[in-house]
């Protein structure tokens, strides 16, 4: 029996983690669950699966879930450093990071701290510090197994390769809900329309992105860090039916890659199961029923965001983590209504241009960039709306 902490267990990834544990009767033994503040569907999880551990990010939610659960031996934690004991515990396994945002940063160090195999769904990990969070990986001898489904399909295709014999890895992208747009369609896009994803459910924040295409850019920095690969040697190519998750080209121009229907729990069981593979009742590809696969060039003068994302990969340094968090304030202000679809990237850029780029940083440098950066974020987007 494995021990399994999963962080962000209320959310669309953590959900899906503990359906698929379940139904696959894996066999793992739930030592804790967390949430920010989603006392309700964070309760019913304890009651289902009698974690040891559960955790919310403030005070008062917590002292709800106590009162829910008064009748149950769980023990529930509170903030920052709750998460950080689930994460590092001694009796845990492997940690599953399906936290959104760059919340996500500190569990995953911790984590790694403490020797744990990380389930890494929270791909602003590896934006704001994918070179500390590798390098500290391989300096503790840990394990990240992408969850992420374009990431996890290139470590499947990677399986007993040499990686000096990759020439580039391809990531697709579905081009979002907006693909077919004109820039006038764009400019009157509402939020109902924008987390309407044509393919995957998942998350509010994670779909918007997708419908900027920073969800993409994002990857594209994850796949740097996560493969260790040049931005260069990263090709984003727009597959709208998203059946094809990602491609690795070979020096000898053989392409492998993987290919399913659109659904997160594949990935999930494969970080769950690896290295063995384990067989489920998901709903199988038929491709005579798809009957064609399309592929296109990204739009990225309507979709500039993807651009921003290879501007502040190349450039390295402080950049990727100020990207970061200007689009974490920029999609949360889309989201409460403050902040148009358009606005979204116009913010990012100001934000990006304004930064004085730090090199080499150590993680008190990403943290005051990325402080810096929400807090300029707040103030651009106040006086463009
Ligand atoms: N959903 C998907 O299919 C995919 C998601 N991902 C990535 O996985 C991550 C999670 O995405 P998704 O599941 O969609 O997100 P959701 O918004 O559905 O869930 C986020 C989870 O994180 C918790 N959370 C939110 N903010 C904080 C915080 N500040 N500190 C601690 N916990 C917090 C939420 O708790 P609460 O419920 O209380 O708000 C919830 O449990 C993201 O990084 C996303 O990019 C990657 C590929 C696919
Ligand atoms: C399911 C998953 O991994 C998402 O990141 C997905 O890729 C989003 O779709 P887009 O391709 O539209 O960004
Ligand atoms: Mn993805």
């Amino acid at each position: 029996m494995r021990a399994i902490t999963i962080l962000g267990s209320t959310g669309s990834i953590g959900t899906q983690t503990l359906e698929v544990i379940n139904e696959l009767k894996l066999n793992y033994e739930i030592l804790a669950l967390t949430a920010n503040t989603n006392v309700e569907k964070l309760a019913a999880q304890v009651k289902e699966f009698e974690p040891q551990f559960a955790v919310l990010m403030n005070e008062e939610a917590a002292k709800e879930l106590k009162y829910e659960l008064s009748d149950l031996d769980t023990k529930v934690l509170v903030g920052q450093e709750g998460l950080i004991e689930v994460a590092t515990s001694d009796e845990v396994d492997l940690v599953i990071n399906s936290v959104v945002g760059a919340a996500g940063l500190f569990p995953t160090l911790e984590a790694i701290k403490a020797k744990k195999d990380i389930g890494l769904a929270n791909k602003e990990t590896l934006v704001t510090a994918g070179e500390l969070v590798m390098a500290k990986a391989k300096e503790y001898g840990v394990r990240i197994l992408p969850i992420d489904s374009e990431h996890n399909a290139i470590f499947q295709a990677l399986d007993g390769e040499n990686r000096e014999d990759i020439e580039k890895l391809i990531l697709t992208a579905s081009g979002g809900p907006f693909r077919e747009s004109t820039a006038q369609d764009l400019a009157n896009v509402t939020v109902e329309e924008a987390l309407n994803h044509p393919n995957w459910d998942m998350g509010g924040k994670i779909t918007i992105d997708s419908a900027t295409l920073m969800n993409k850019g994002l990857e594209v920095i994850e796949a740097k860090w996560l493969f260790d690969i040049d931005f260069s040697d990263i090709e984003v190519v727009v597959h709208p039916q998203s059946i094809v998750h990602s491609l690795v080209q070979f020096k000898d121009a053989s392409i492998l890659a993987e290919l399913g229907l659109p659904d997160m729990k594949v990935p999930i069981q494969y970080v769950l199961t690896y290295p063995e593979r384990t067989e489920n009742r998901l709903e199988r590809l038929d491709l005579a029923k798809i009957g064609s696969l399309d592929f296109e060039a990204p739009n990225t003068e309507l979709f500039p965001c993807l651009g921003y994302a290879y501007k502040a990969g190349k450039t390295g340094g402080t950049l990727p983590a100020v990207l970061n968090a200007a689009n974490e304030i920029a999609v949360e202000m889309f989201l409460n209504g403050d902040l148009s679809f358009i606005e979204i990237p116009q913010l990012i850029k100001k934000v990006m241009d304004q930064h004085q780029v730090v090199q080499k940083p150590g993680l008190d440098d990403i943290l005051d960039a990325d402080e810096w950066a929400r807090a300029q974020s707040w103030k651009e987007g106040e006086n463009l709306c």
